[in-house]
Order: C-alpha cells, then sequence, then structure tokens
C-alpha cells in the first residue's frame, strides 16, 4: 500500500520526535511491504521564520492533499520567543488552529493508558497505579471558547477582553456520536464532562448528549462536573473509559491525564474529520526547555503514528507492531528522562527511536 504522509515537523523538539516517528514508519513499510510518500510542510515558528505566517494556504493545500499528517509541535517559549510580539493571528499556535478548522477535525482522541512498566513514574498513590487505567479523552477540537468571537478593547481608559464559547448542537452531537461509537469498541463506558451548573453551552451539551446516548443502549453514560473530574482523575483514574469533553477541557483534562501515565511524553492524539484523513501529533507541546538536546520522549509521537496507522490506513497489524515495540522497549528497561526511574536504562531521544524501530 502506498501511505502518502505529510509531514509537519514544527518547532523545539517537534523536528526531534518526528525523526523517531519517520524511523519507526520507515520500519514498518520495510516489514510489511509498504512504500511511503512523504511531504514536508513548515507550520509555526518554522513557517513564520520563513513565510511571515505560521500557515501558507499552500501548506493546506499540501496537507489535504495528502491521506494523514504527521505532526510534532509548535511553539516557542511563551516569555521569551520573538514569536510572541507578533499579533496573535501570526503566532504560531495561531497555524495550528487554522489548519485544524480548515481540514474540519472536530474530534481529538487522546487515549491516556499506564504501562505496567511505568507505574513507577506515575506520581498517584501506589494502590492506584498498581491498579492501572485506560481512558480515551474524546475532545472536541473546532468549536468553543477557541473559535468564538474575541476582542480587546479599552473603554474609559480600561482595558477589556472578551473571549465566547459558542457550540451549536450539531457540533455536539457529532462529537458525541464519535464518542459513543468509539466506547462500543472499549469498555462501553462514556463519561460526559462539562460545567452545567454554570454554563448555557454545557447545559445544551447534556441535552445533546443524553439525546445521543437514547442510540447506544448498550453505552453507559454519565455526566460530570469539571472541577470534579479533574480531582477525579487523580483520585481513581481508573474509573473511566471515554471521557467526552468540550475543547478547552479537553486540553487542560488531557495534560492532566497524561502525566498520570507517567509523563506527557507518552500521549499520543489523532484529529479526525468524518473522512479517514486525520492529523496525528503528541498532545504535548515543543519543549522550548529540552529542545536540540536529544533528550526529548519520541513515544507519545511514535503511538500517534500507530494511531495513523490504524484509523487512517486500517493497518491494525502494523499498528499493534508499533504498539507492541513500545511495550518492549519498556519491559527491556529502556527509558527517556522523564520517565526515568531507578534500575532502568537513560537513552535519548535518538537511541529511543533505534530501540523501537529495531524491535518492529
Ligand atoms: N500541539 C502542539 O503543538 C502544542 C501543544 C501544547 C503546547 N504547545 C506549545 O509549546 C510551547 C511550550 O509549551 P509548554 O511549555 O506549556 O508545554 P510543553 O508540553 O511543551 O512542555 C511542558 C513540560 O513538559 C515537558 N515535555 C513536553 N513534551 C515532552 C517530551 N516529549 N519528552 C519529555 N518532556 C516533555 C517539557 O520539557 C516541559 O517541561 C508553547 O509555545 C505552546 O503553545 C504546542
Ligand atoms: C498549542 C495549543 C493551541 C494546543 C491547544 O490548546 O489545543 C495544545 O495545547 C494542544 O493541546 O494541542
Ligand atoms: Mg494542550
Amino acid at each position: 500500500m502506498k501511505l502518502e504522509i505529510a509531514c509537519i515537523p514544527g518547532d523545539g523538539i517537534g523536528p526531534e520526535i518526528v525523526a523517531q516517528a519517520n524511523k519507526v514508519l520507515d520500519q514498518v513499510a520495510k516489514k510489511f511491504g509498504h512504500e511511503i510518500e512523504r511531504k514536508e510542510i513548515l507550520m509555526g515558528g518554522a513557517s513564520i521564520d520563513v513565510h511571515g505566517v505560521p500557515l501558507t494556504d499552500e501548506a493546506i493545500a499540501t496537507a489535504k492533499a495528502a491521506d494523514a499528517v504527521l505532526m510534532g509541535s509548535i511553539g516557542g517559549d511563551t516569555n521569551t520567543s520573538p514569536w510572541y510580539k507578533l499579533p496573535p493571528e501570526k503566532r504560531p499556535e495561531a497555524g495550528l488552529l487554522k489548519i485544524r478548522k480548515a481540514l474540519n477535525l472536530f474530534a481529538n482522541l487522546r487515549p491516556a493508558y499506564l504501562y505496567p512498566e511505568l507505574a513507577g513514574a506515575c506520581p498517584l498513590k501506589e494502590e492506584i497505579s498498581r491498579a492501572g487505567f485506560d481512558m480515551l479523552i474524546m475532545r472536541e477540537l473546532t468549536g468553543g471558547l477557541y473559535f468564538g468571537e474575541r476582542h480587546t478593547t479599552t473603554e474609559n481608559g480600561v482595558r477589556k477582553a472578551v473571549d465566547t464559547l459558542t457550540y451549536t448542537e450539531e457540533e455536539i452531537r457529532r462529537i458525541a456520536i464519535k464518542a459513543f461509537d468509539v466506547a462500543r469498541k472499549r469498555k462501553g463506558k462514556v463519561t460526559s464532562v462539562d460545567k452545567a451548573n454554570v454554563l448555557d453551552s454545557s447545559r445544551l451539551w447534556r441535552s445533546v448528549v443524553e439525546e445521543v446516548a437514547k442510540d447506544y443502549p448498550d453505552v453507559e453514560l454519565s455526566h460530570m462536573l469539571v472541577d470534579n473530574c479533574a480531582m477525579q482523575l487523580v483520585k481513581d483514574p481508573a474509573q473511566f473509559d471515554v471521557i467526552l469533553t468540550e475543547n478547552m477541557f479537553g486540553d487542560i483534562l488531557s495534560d492532566e491525564a497524561s502525566m498520570v501515565t507517567g509523563s506527557i511524553g507518552m500521549l499520543s492524539s489523532a484529529s479526525l474529520n468524518d473522512t479517514k484523513f486525520g492529523l496525528y501529533e503528541p498532545s504535548h507541546g515543543s519543549a522550548p526547555d529540552i529542545a536540540g538536546k536529544d533528550l526529548a520522549n519520541p513515544i507519545a509521537t511514535v503511538l500517534s503514528a500507530a494511531m495513523m496507522l490504524r484509523y487512517t490506513f486500517d493497518l491494525d497489524k502494523e499498528a499493534e507492531a508499533v504498539e507492541e515495540a513500545v511495550r518492549k522497549v519498556l519491559a527491556e528497561g529502556y527509558r527517556t528522562g522523564d520517565i526515568m526511574s531507578e534500575g532502568c536504562t537513560l537513552v535519548g531521544c535518538s537511541k529511543m527511536g533505534d530501540l523501537l524501530a529495531e524491535r518492529i
């Protein structure tokens, strides 16, 4: 099979981690007899430096023409990078939001699984980490606060900033359907997370999710307020199967869920629309503090590539081979610094990529 993949190395650790995912994919192609055709796209700071904007229309066209996009991460140190002196619409993150909207990538799947080998890197109580957990956050990705009207004004010498949170029932329905569909293939449980005790958008969210649930009598639905969910994620993460939530809540909860798996460097993601196309990227950022030092954990990106094999190309055996390689490397005791524990072997980003590719 020919896999046409657009690659966005991006900024910071992005190029380092994408290189490792590509090493692994090349090995998959060799072993299973596929051909990979890659096109590189500049996005974020890397695009600002060349084109003056975080994403060009040509770059979007290249992404659309591919079967899937593999992305590292974009952005710089928001305190010190000159990119953050630019107007908001010209900053690195604007490129990411633009591509999500342009490709209608409304469903963001972020699986958070605690590998038994990483129980020691989990910051939770031992009895919780020993029991393990396996959840998937279904984050709405093209609506809510991220895409609502916003402006900053000055009235009578007082500065005022406004962001708006809007959802239509259609936007809620389509992400809810994705969550129920995926729950059916997992443990059959959806926890819909909102702030229905305060927000109108959450009250609409809850009632539309209830409507969708009627078509899934085999899936158990419960609702949870977001502040409680933040607490439950560290108290009893094993209670969750699929967490369905809106854009901003999903952004925050997925970073929290990632840390309880041991490190944000473990959390993969797939951003999907209603076709087989997808954009695959780790949930973490460009980690400017460790960029260029061969210290980054590439596993989240490698696991995102596995999601690409499964969701876009329907190559389940190949995806399993990648996931199995991750399990083997962890079982053999190899660790990047973020997941290091006593008695394990510390390796850099590139070596971790080699070890994973060798185990395909
Ligand atoms: N999807 C994306 O491209 C994306 C996501 C989040 C943040 N960002 C951007 O990244 C920049 C930095 O953001 P931040 O510092 O808040 O978050 P971050 O996720 O980049 O880093 C947070 C912490 O986690 C560590 N970390 C992250 N990924 C790691 C990995 N693979 N291996 C080991 N350690 C890792 C970092 O070293 C840092 O200490 C900002 O410009 C932000 O906007 C981009
Ligand atoms: C970089 C930023 C715009 C992005 C988001 O908030 O969606 C990131 O934090 C993520 O989780 O993918
Ligand atoms: Mg985030």
